[in-house]
């Protein structure tokens, strides 16, 4: 006989086991909705691809016309023309220097003060110091001061502020302003709070990517080249790409930092007289002397690498990998210690096809920056869909189980009508 206190604690139990599940419910509920709708957006960003609308024509309020007849027709979708914050500086009572490019232009002293008598170094790059500084309005920049023994004049200084000042994406390290004074060229960017992709994968104090922001910085990095091959009018060959021109925002999103940039002489290690970094320069350039879009392609399989196994070009990183190629499976074998157990073999196995395209020794059969963007793209949007569906398993699981403990509820009250009747 059952008693009654006992079918109560029974009921109370049932009940809570009940009010857990439907939690649960809505818990995955959500989640699998807002995956859902990330998926969205992800298929929308593919389609947008981020490009910029290309104009042949010359666009009146960013071009100047008379420096650069027909030549820099960049056109802005995703960072539309508007006036740069730094720009209410000048205006607000500040010195309103003359910009051929559009771009605000300061003087040594503003700088001087805004880097607090340049004190607040971020680091040492090959083209000088570079400080974090602070505008009047507040808005937070960087500040790279060009080193003074530069061949470079300032009529060739003005000509690449120029031009720099017509590329805009969201994923390229924006330049927002410049200073030419006192025999001081400085370059003035946006500030990008989490430093490089080479810091995380290589400082022992910084976390680790997880494979999810991994394959995000890879499509960030595709699309910043995509905008400079395909999108800027002409197009714009980087020359440099490396782990270290990659820098991160507050959310870890990747920017293209120190594009377009003429470098006079970079030592590259071993073979001095060739631009680009050792360890990322693509062999053909080497043997050829001839610069091209698919050297850049070669420089960004080389960062897919390093995104795959945190191993640096300069630390046998192409050893390991050509060895991992002599199996199927070989890149398990280098995969980042942070991502082994983290992540599906299957996805680093694509993404590993996908440097290796990009590796080619012929640089004809490379992809182009577009292929390897929308290669990335397919590979993060599978991904999407298999945790969708795993997350639409999960939810019919919950809807069975929840569907018996309601049966049993149900035959619970009728045991407990017919004890105490
Ligand atoms: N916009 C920025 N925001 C934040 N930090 C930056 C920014 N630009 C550069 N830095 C930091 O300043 C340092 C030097 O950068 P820089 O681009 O001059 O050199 P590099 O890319 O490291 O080397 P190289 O000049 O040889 O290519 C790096 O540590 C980089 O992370």
């Amino acid at each position: 006989m059952v008693h009654k206190a006992d079918l109560v604690i029974i009921g109370v139990s049932v009940g809570l086991a009940v009010g857990i599940l439907l939690a649960s419910l809505v818990f995955f509920g959500i989640r699998w909705y807002r995956r859902r709708a990330h998926l969205r957006k992800c298929a929308n960003d593919n389609s947008a691809s981020t490009l910029p609308i290309r104009r042949n024509g010359v666009d009146t309020s960013n071009i100047l016309s008379e420096s650069f007849p027909n030549s820099v027709t960049v056109k802005v979708s995703t960072y539309p023309a508007k006036t740069s914050p730094l720009s209410k500086w000048n205006k607000n009572g500040k010195e309103q220097l003359a910009s051929a490019s559009g771009l605000p232009r300061y003087s040594y002293k503003d700088i001087q003060k805004a880097t607090k008598n340049f004190t607040t170094i971020l680091g040492q790059g090959s083209f000088g110091p570079v400080y974090k500084a602070t505008m009047p309005a507040g808005e937070v920049v960087a500040v790279k001061a060009l080193a003074s023994d530069s061949k470079q004049g300032e009529k060739e200084f003005q000509t690449e502020v120029s031009l720099l000042g017509r590329l805009h994406h969201r994923n390229l390290v924006n330049l927002v302003g410049y200073c030419v004074d006192k025999g001081q060229r400085m370059l003035i960017y946006e500030y990008m709070s989490n430093g490089s992709l080479a810091s995380f994968l290589y400082d022992e104090e910084k976390p680790a990517l997880n494979w999810e922001e991994r394959l995000q910085i890879a499509l960030d990095i595709s699309h910043g080249i995509e905008y400079l091959h395909d999108g800027a009018v002409p197009p714009v060959i980087h020359r440099d790409l490396k782990s270290a021109n990659i820098l991160l925002d507050h959310l870890t999103r990747a920017k293209v930092a120190d594009f377009g940039l003429s470098k006079e002489e970079v030592y590259d290690g071993r073979n001095s007289g060739l631009k680009g970094t050792y360890g990322y320069i693509d062999p053909v350039y080497i043997s050829t002397n001839k610069f091209t879009m698919k050297s850049d392609i070669y420089s960004f399989g080389i960062i897919l690498f390093e995104l795959i196994t945190a191993i640096h070009p300069q630390q046998n990183l192409m050893e390991y990998v050509n060895l991992a190629a002599m199996s199927s499976d070989g890149i398990d074998e280098i995969l980042d210690k942070e991502l082994v157990g983290e992540c599906d073999p299957e996805e680093v196995r694509s993404l590993a096809r996908i440097a290796h395209r990009c590796l080619h020794k012929t640089p004809r059969k490379r992809p182009s920056i577009g292929e390897v963007s929308q290669a990335i793209t397919k590979l993060k949007q599978r991904r999407l869909v298999r945790e969708d569906s795993t997350m639409s398993f999960a939810s019919e699981e919950f809807s069975g189980v929840v569907g018996c403990i309601e049966l049993q509820q149900d035959q619970l009250k009728k045991m407990t009508s017919i004890a105490e009747s």
